[in-house]
């Protein structure tokens, strides 16, 4: 067997599966650093701190919409999509941008809105004050607001239909979200043109892949509830084989806030296949239910459930993105049990969801702020941060509707947490000035020089979990256990041979969401007798009995990484 070193920096390591081995971080443009002091982050912000995000261990950004936008949604609202919003820079900047992250031997991702563009767009203002022009098909019109009787409201806060009278058309047109966002008409091939077009104009600036936004509701159908149509994959599978065969090597994330069974035929088929990736959504409330409720059963619920995907494809986990902390995966029961817990006050909650940053949800609390990453760097998929959720930051739950959790990046204690020049009055939102997440006290700067830290201790997990193959590659086995409030599975990868460090390995994951310590036996019939090293200090651990149990004592809310067999194992602290 022979083993090659990966190609080294600078520049692009080649690797098929970069996207299962790697760590993603999304960044909003517009949040993270602001480079010429006009109150707002831009591009040329996120190239200053590309070299902070290479130390952190950061493999690919993610950057939510930065185009032409009247912001009304964040920037899900794209006036053009072959533009950026000049507060955010310009399309040499971007290039720019693209260069530096990948001789970084880093990635970007952006985001793509699909589903529908700001009623600012061009396409939308010709589509309504011209029917029979060749925009007067893009979007979605009728007569009347009765059609697609079985399509929910995703907005339910702000949104009464799904259908808004344009008085200029003297029609009403569709849109799953804002009533200021309307829904493209993908019955119309001009449309698919439309978006092969801007897929191909960032392909070719260099962007290594797409989240594709809102993805199962392209296509309405009278009978069905829009969300993964037929016709809806049979598009996807279109695009995919267009971006395989002019851009092998670039990617598809879809956004599908669905079941995953459901978001599984996102993935398609091997000889058929859509996205290469797609959003864990069940997931993450759940490890949210289980850190107040000290029950696992929920996880190891989802967990034991096997979805068949495509042998290349791979899951996106997360604990907390730019939108609210979604419930629509759990039931009634549950949903209110998390209100109650996490959204104490109305205003904490957002359609169905709950409007709060990391650390302010688990209350600032460092068990469980370790034991979340714990499990979002070992469960099956890539593991998405925040940003800002490294160093435990808070969130302003005056700030209207998701900009609660948007707020400008803490980078040290000085005027406007050293995220822009300008005058405090400007900035696109307020710094966080609570008194728990004050940016005086919560900054990178400050988390720099303590090597206890927040920020310091993600890092050393970020690069444990990269030295070990298996977290993005291996497969996931949840094991049985005698106590509730513990969960256990084994990773195991038969390692490719092809490259350093590409070994066969399993590791153990043991998380106790139990508020007290507590002793456990946990069964893995199949590793009888095999030694336990633990993976961050190399320190042997009780092994496992012949019959296959071990007795393990865990603290409050804590959580082992074992290395299963083999004395060999010196441990992964960097
Ligand atoms: O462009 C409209 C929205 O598209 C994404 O929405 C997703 O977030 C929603 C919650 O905010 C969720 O309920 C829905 O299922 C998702 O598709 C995007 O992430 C949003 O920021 C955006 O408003
Ligand atoms: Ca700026």
């Amino acid at each position: 067997m022979t083993f090659t070193a990966p190609i080294q920096l600078p520049g692009l390591a080649l690797d098929p599966q970069w996207y299962r081995r790697a760590v993603f971080y999304e960044v909003m443009v517009r949040s993270f650093l602001d480079s010429n002091g006009d109150g707002a982050g831009d591009l040329q912000g996120v190239v200053q701190k590309l070299d902070y995000l290479q130390w952190l261990g950061i493999d690919a950004l993610w950057l939510p919409p930065f185009f032409n936008s009247p912001l009304k949604d964040g920037g899900y609202d794209v006036q053009d999509f072959k533009s950026i919003l000049p507060d955010f820079g310009t399309l040499d900047e971007f290039r720019d941008l693209v260069t530096k992250v990948h001789e970084r031997n880093m990635r970007v991702v952006i985001d793509l809105p699909v589903n529908h563009t700001s009623d600012a767009h061009e396409w939308f203002q010709q589509s309504r004050s011209d029917p029979d022009g060749p925009y007067g098909d893009y979007y979605v019109w009728r007569d009347t607001d009765e059609g697609y009787p079985n399509i929910r409201v995703i907005f339910v806060d702000t949104e009464e239909s799904n259908w808004t009278f344009d008085a200029e058309r003297r029609q009403f047109f569709f849109h799953r979200f804002f009533s200021h966002q309307p829904d493209l008409n993908y019955e119309n091939p001009a449309v698919h043109e439309a978006m092969f077009d801007t897929v191909r104009f960032w392909l070719d600036l260099g962007v290594d892949g797409f989240r594709l936004d809102a993805i199962p509701y392209l296509y309405e159908t009278e009978e069905g509830n829009g969300e993964g149509e037929p016709a809806t994959h049979d598009f996807i599978r279109k695009l995919r084989a267009m971006v395989d065969a002019e851009y092998p090597g670039r990617v598809m994330i879809a956004e599908a806030n669905q079941w995953p069974t459901e978001v599984a035929e996102f993935l398609g088929t091997e000889e058929d296949p859509e996205c290469h990736m797609a959003f864990d959504f069940p997931v993450m409330p759940r490890i949210f239910y289980s850190l107040r409720s000290q029950q696992a059963g929920e996880l190891v619920r989802v967990l034991s459930e096997h979805t068949s995907i495509p042998k290349n494809a791979g899951w996106g986990v997360f604990l907390r993105n730019h939108d609210e902390l979604t419930l629509e995966m759990v039931n009634e029961e549950y949903r209110q049990a998390m209100y109650g817990w996490y959204a104490y006050d109305p205003r904490m909650r957002s359609n169905i969801g709950i409007r709060r940053r990391l650390a302010p949800l688990l209350d600032n609390s460092r068990a469980e702020l370790e034991l979340a990453h714990a499990l979002l760097f070992s469960l099956q998929g890539s593991p998405f941060l925040y940003y800002g959720d490294e160093i435990g930051m808070g969130d302003n739950i005056w700030l209207p509707d998701r900009d609660s959790s948007r707020t400008p990046m803490q980078w040290t204690p000085d005027r406007n947490a050293g995220f822009s020049t300008a005058d405090p009055g400007k900035l696109y939102l307020p710094i966080v000035q609570s008194l728990v997440y004050n940016y005086q006290q919560i900054n990178v700067e400050a988390q720099l020089a303590q090597s206890r830290s927040l920020l310091h201790w993600i890092r050393n997990v970020i690069h444990v979990r990269k030295g070990h193959p298996t977290f993005g590659l291996g497969t996931l086995r949840v094991l049985q256990t005698n106590h509730e409030s513990v969960l256990a599975f084994v990773r195991e990868y038969e390692g490719s041979g092809t490259h350093f460090g590409d070994m066969p390995e399993k590791v153990l994951c043991v998380f106790s969401f139990a508020h007290n310590p507590v002793a456990v036996t946990i069964t893995d019939p199949e590793n009888p007798g095999e030694a336990l090293y633990d993976l961050f200090g190399g320190g042997q651990f009780p092994s496992i009995g012949d019959d296959g149990s071990l007795h393990l004592t865990l603290g409050t809310q804590s959580f082992y990484w074992l290395h299963v067999g083999g004395a060999h194992f010196a441990g992964g602290r960097v």
